[in-house]
């Protein structure tokens, strides 16, 4: 079922805060995070809120960082929290499989969100085609976009859109997409998939400090679903703030169906506490931005450079120039090591 967007709204916004924020969290929620945020989120009107590690399903490893809590048990609990809102969750075909899928709808998940590189769509055919199978409303996304032109994007979208997918995002995984550079993209998939009914859908990081106008982009070029985190909550310097989004959008005649007054206080009063340290445009979240890298791995480059004693923003440097991608966080070590080997 494509997502019918909320009566009364122009688009359809998902919260990320207990996945994304996840990364910042290192995987530590609890069920009474997960209760807390998503009654305040329901609340406030957001129609769905994604919970799960912050790799997806599976992530839980000692690569990525244990879950404090099972992720299935985090979702359960969100679903019984929830009065209006759905419930999503993220996977990454390899990491999770198709058996996680089923515990999650299980569980009561609602939406299914399949995340692969943006040039590897490829994978995640049997993801899509369980997903749909079994009843759940299906996204997928196209991590690390600005690293492809919006042609090669839409190529991806259309395998995508084949295999089940009911709405393609653009993924701004680095936080490095700029202004038309996310209008371009979003605006080629939708030329190349919107025939079909299948929506498109931006999911920005604050690394530039575009997130929400990159978002308002987004919708002006056709997106119909945008993500954010309440507080940025999320990698990097956090993600798209749903409650800022909320307001530039009222202000712009957006509808969003999410009451700003209350989105505000769920981000002062039950997000921030929540959060180690509130996500910030710090020196190495700019780089990574700039530099075109993954904001999930902020936490990690940060301890190598710490182990190494080399500086964090030269190893996310040349992590950027040699487009390393999700799941390859170790090489961020042998950056590090290099670094240290030639004494800077
Ligand atoms: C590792 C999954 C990743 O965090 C998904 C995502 O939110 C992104 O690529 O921005
Ligand atoms: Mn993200």
């Amino acid at each position: 079922m494509t997502a019918v967007l909320p009566p009364g709204t122009d688009i359809r916004v998902t919260d990320s805060s207990l996945r994304d924020g996840s990364h910042a969290k290192q995987h530590r929620f609890t069920a009474e995070h997960v209760r807390s945020i998503v009654a305040a989120l329901d609340d406030a009107g957001v129609p769905v809120i994604e919970v799960t590690h912050g790799d997806g399903l599976g992530g839980s490893s000692f690569n990525y960082g244990f879950s404090h809590t099972p992720e299935q048990e985090l979702i359960a609990t969100a679903v019984k929290t929830a009065r209006r809102a759905r419930i999503a969750f993220l996977m990454l075909p390899g990491l999770g499989v198709k058996d996680d899928i089923r515990a999650a709808a299980d569980n009561g998940a609602a939406v299914c969100r399949i995340a692969t590189h943006c040039t590897e769509a490829d994978i995640a055919d049997q993801h899509f085609g369980l997903a749909r199978e079994i009843g759940l409303e299906t996204v997928g996304f196209l991590m690390m976009a600005h690293s492809r032109p919006p042609e090669e994007l839409a190529r991806q979208a259309r395998r995508m859109a084949d295999a089940g997918c009911e709405c393609v995002y653009v993924v701004d995984s680095a936080g490095a997409l700029m202004l038309e550079e996310v209008s371009d993209r979003i605006a080629a998939i939708r030329d190349a998939v919107g025939g079909d009914g299948v929506q498109v859908g931006f999911h920005g990081h604050e690394n530039l400090g575009l997130g929400v106008a990159n978002s308002v982009l987004a919708v002006r070029a056709g997106a119909l679903q945008i993500d954010g985190s309440t507080r940025r909550f999320g990698a990097g310097a956090g993600n798209t703030p749903v409650e800022a989004f909320a307001a530039v959008a009222e202000r712009l005649g957006i509808r969003t169906g999410i009451d700003v007054l209350k989105i505000v206080d769920a981000a002062e009063d039950v997000v921030l506490p929540v959060m180690d340290e509130e996500c910030r445009l710090g020196r190495l979240e700019l780089m990574m931005g700039y530099a075109g890298v993954y904001s999930s791995f902020l936490k990690h480059a940060d301890r190598q450079a710490r182990r190494y004693g080399v500086s964090g923003a030269e190893i996310l440097l040349r992590a950027g120039e040699r487009e390393l991608v999700g799941g390859q966080e170790d090489q961020l070590i042998d950056i590090a090591m290099e670094l240290a080997a030639e004494g800077s």
